[in-house]
Parts: C-alpha cells; structure tokens; sequence
C-alpha cells in the first residue's frame, strides 16, 4: 500500500458485494492507501445471515437485511474515522454493489435523508425508512410466474432479451418488484422508491436518492439498453407507475452531486467531494481491471462470474448484455454462475476439513483431467444452465455417488471451469493465442485454482494486486468522474 503525501487528494470505492462491504482509497496515481471491509456474518451477527443472506424455506426466496447494509456502512465510516482516515481529501467517491438486488424505500424517507442529524447514525435514524426489510438479491430464483408473464408481455423470450439484453431471468429487478406488488400489495403501496443495491448505497451518500445507473438498470429486464430509456412495454407488464418509482436512470460516469451534509458534519468529508453514480459489482470490476479488447474477466467471488467488453450487443437467451459502464455507448457481456465460491467451501468444508490449504494440496496431488473423473456440483438452482442437483460420472461415463477428497475437489473445479469456458464460447467467445484470462474476486487468492483455470481455459491467467476489483474500479471511477466531471445527473431524477 503506498504512502500518500499528507495533504494530497484521494477517491475513495466502496462496494456493497453478497458477503461484505468493502472500501479502497487510492491516490491521484491510482496507487492503493488505504482498505478496510465490515463482514456481514461474522462482524454484524445480530442480522443472523449466513453468507450475507437468509434462504428462506422455500429454498428459492433468497433475502438481505437492508438495515445490515445501513449498519455495516455506520461501523466501517466509523473504524476508519478512529484509524485517522483523511475524509476530508477525499474528492470524489463512487461505489458499487452486488446486482439484481432490490431496496423499498417507504414512504417518507426522501424526508429522512435530508434531515439526518450527525450525532447520530444511520442505522439508528433510518429504521423506519424501508417497506421492505428484507430484500431480494441475486441468489432469489423464486419470481418464475412474474418471468413467464413479462415474457408473454414483451412478445416472447428473445424479444424480451432484444430490447433489455437479456431473457427473463428470476433474479432481475423487474420481476422481483412484479411479485412483491402481487404477494405483499401493502408493502407495495407503501413504497416511495425502489433503488438497487449500487443506487442505495449512493443515495446514503447524497442523503437523497441517487440515479439507476444504466449499467446496473441493465440487470432488472426494465430498461431499453440500445435507448438507454425504461422500456414502456416493461414498465407496464410489471407495475402502474413504476417510472415514479425508479427514477429516471442515468450514465453511469455522471457525477450526482455532493456527498451529504451529514457525512459532512459527522466524518468531515470537505463539501466539494463529489458522488459518482454507482454501479454494479461486476461492471465495476470491469473498470478495475481495465480490459483489453479480446480479455475475459473471470470473478469468483461469491458467485462466478465472466464477462468481457462488446462494441455491439447481441443478446441471445443465454447471459446478459449490460450496457458498459466505462464506454458511453460500449455493451459489455456477462454470464452469471450461482454455484460458485458457497460450493467451492461446502466441498472444502466436507473433503478437506475446512482448510483451503488441503483443497489446495488436493489440486496439487490430482492430474490435470482427473483421470477422466469429472462432476457437476449444482447445490441450488444454478442459472448457467437452469439446473440443480449433484451429478458424479467416472472415466467410462458411468454415474458414481462418491469418490475419493482428492478426485472430489479436481472434478468440482475443472467441472466448473469447463463449463464456464462451454458456456463463453457458446456465446460467441473464441479462445485464441491471445487471450488473456483476468481473474478477480475472493477464490483468485487461490494458486492452485487459477492454475486449473488457465490448464481449462489453454491460456494465461492474470491478476491485480488487490483482489477487490470491483472496489478498485468503483475508485478509478470516482477519479474519472471527477476529472472529466461527468455527465452531470438530472438532480431531481
Ligand atoms: N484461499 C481461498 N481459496 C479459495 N477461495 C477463497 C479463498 N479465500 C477466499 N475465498 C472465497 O472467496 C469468497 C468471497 O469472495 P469475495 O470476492 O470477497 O466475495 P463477495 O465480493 O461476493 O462478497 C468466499 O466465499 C471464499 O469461498
Ligand atoms: O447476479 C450476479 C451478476 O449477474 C452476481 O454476480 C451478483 O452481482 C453478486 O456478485 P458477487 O457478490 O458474487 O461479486
């Protein structure tokens, strides 16, 4: 971590991700000085989630609190106020969160947040502000009657992912917001504004309600991402009104104005320290990990994800297209795989005594190929492919129910990057001999995991110094913002 001059400017990127929120500082160099994270499980263990997260019975409704965000954010300003953190030579900020996910402000809140009294904090004076406690995230796949209904809606599937990148799928927005208006109608009523994870955690920062932006608003099956508009057609199938709800959306390097004067008062943030709009954990790793034409971005944080820059979208019924958070009229493309880092740990957890040493050690002691042992590890409802189910099959192709820790952990990797590199090149993704894999996220600490990766993938893999890519990109991004200042949002939007 470099040392910063004492009096020189800083951007600060926070990223409200699935398991923790995270902040990096870097200095006018782009250089790293300072970083800190609140987990959610183990540091605020009165929220009782388990990976950031309650599954509820149903095994498909899958929930955050929204005060634990609210508090995580309280007790991380707080530690680094008491570490000497210099607030007020931070310029600009920008954030990201964990996509899909969906904040009910209730009624009054707007209120709440202009009046925030600095001997107070957050979590204390925003109680009351939420229609909803606990919001969807990514994990949910419980909205399948609202999909097959925008579907319908929207002309069909590929009609659907034409106008908004990508089919309906059960985690975006749009239709999480279609079944709480259709399963709990008063909470519904109640609501004065729906943000996502990433515009919620800038709306804290500007203590008023901060834009969509349109690289994360790609991520709700609502806005047209050609247009850059809410689809009319979307909006309508999903709720009267909605419009008023969202706000009008806006690109995702503008500047929304100044941090609050609460911030102000409370940590001594200086009144001309700007708030760049906020985006989407995977768009914002984007930016981190500044990607070169032909690079694939492969992030294995709680989930796995892949993704890659595009000049032109060509949605298909599988994976996404955003628009690009960095290019004003680029597209990047995604592709999203539940069972991910959560599994990665369960089969730690039951193979290798909970050590990620011995996991290790496995993939060291094992063959590339596994003699031939492979296995497809979908512990929930995956979303790359739609399927669910633990399926173990040995070198003749019979299906086994066990084998040894060994084999266990290499066919679990290998299964799984063999089928993200299927599923990338079914999208068009071609290998060549000069691609560059960049990884990122919590499992890229892993040495032994990104050999697999590159052995799967035939080429290199690459990291950057701080695995919180999207936490680094989201501080780059405060810089651009602040240097090119923006495009400066509509401040009523
Ligand atoms: N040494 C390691 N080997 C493999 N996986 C690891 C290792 N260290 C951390 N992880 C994985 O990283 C995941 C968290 O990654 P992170 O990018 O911080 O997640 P998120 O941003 O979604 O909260 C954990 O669930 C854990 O399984
Ligand atoms: O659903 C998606 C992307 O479409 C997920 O990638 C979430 O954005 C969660 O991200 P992590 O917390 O796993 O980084």
């Amino acid at each position: 971590m470099a040392a910063a001059e004492p009096d020189s400017p800083l951007y600060l990127g926070l990223d409200f991700s699935t398991q923790q929120l995270k902040a990096v500082a870097i200095d006018g160099d782009l250089g790293p000085v300072h970083q800190d994270s609140v987990q959610f499980d183990s540091e605020l263990p009165e929220f009782r989630t388990h990976g950031g997260v309650h599954i509820h019975p149903d095994g498909l409704t899958v929930t955050s609190p929204v005060l634990m965000w609210v508090k995580a954010l309280d007790l991380l300003l707080d530690r680094m106020k008491a570490a000497g953190f210099g607030f007020s030579r931070v310029r600009a900020l920008s954030g990201s969160g964990q996509q899909h996910g969906a904040v009910f402000w209730r009624t009054g809140a707007a209120r709440t947040l202009t009046q925030l009294d600095p001997g107070q904090n957050l979590h204390q004076q925003l109680t009351d502000s939420f229609s909803v406690q606990d919001s969807p995230v990514w994990m949910d796949s419980s909205s399948g009657p609202q999909c097959d209904a925008l579907q319908e809606a929207a002309g069909g599937a590929m009609r659907l992912a034409d106008i908004t990148g990508s089919r309906a799928y059960e985690r975006f927005t749009g239709n999480q917001i279609s079944k709480l208006r259709q399963t709990r109608p008063d909470q519904f009523q109640d609501t004065e504004r729906i943000s996502l994870v990433s515009s919620f955690g800038a709306s804290l920062f500007l203590g008023r309600y901060a834009a969509i932006d349109y690289s994360d608003g790609s991520g709700m099956n609502l806005l047209d991402i050609r247009d850059r508009m809410w689809s009319q057609i979307c909006l309508d199938a999903t709720a009267t009104n909605l419009k008023r709800l969202l706000g009008e959306p806006s690109p995702s390097t503008a500047v929304l104005g100044p941090v609050s004067s609460f911030l102000q008062h409370r940590y001594g943030f200086s009144g001309s320290c700007s708030v760049v709009a906020f985006t989407g954990d995977n768009p914002a790793s984007l930016a981190g990990m500044r990607l070169h034409q032909g690079d694939i971005a492969v992030s294995l944080g709680t989930s796995d994800t892949l993704f890659l820059s595009l000049s032109e979208p060509r949605p298909s019924l599988e994976g996404h297209v955003f628009c690009n958070p960095v290019e004003p009229d680029g597209f990047m493309a995604l592709l999203c795989f539940k069972n991910g880092s959560l599994t990665r740990e369960r089969v730690r957890d039951r193979c290798c005594s909970g050590s990620w040493d011995v996991f290790s050690q496995a993939l060291d002691g094992t063959p590339l190929g596994n003699h031939g042992n492979i296995g497809f590890y979908f512990d929930t409802m995956e979303i790359t492919p739609p399927a669910v189910g633990l399926h173990r099959f040995d070198a003749n192709d019979r299906q086994v129910s066990s084998w040894s820790p060994e084999l266990e952990v290499r066919a679990l990797v290998e299964g799984q990057f063999l089928s993200r590199r299927l599923h990338a090149e079914r999208l068009g993704y071609s290998i060549g001999s000069g691609t560059r894999v960049l990884a990122t996220g919590g499992a890229s600490a892993n040495r032994q995991i990104l050999q697999v990766l590159s052995d799967v993938f035939n080429a290199p893999v690459y990291t950057i110094d701080l695995s919180d890519s999207a936490c680094l990109g989201s501080a780059y991004r405060a810089l651009h913002g602040n240097h090119s200042n923006g495009t400066t949002a509509n401040p009523t939007s």
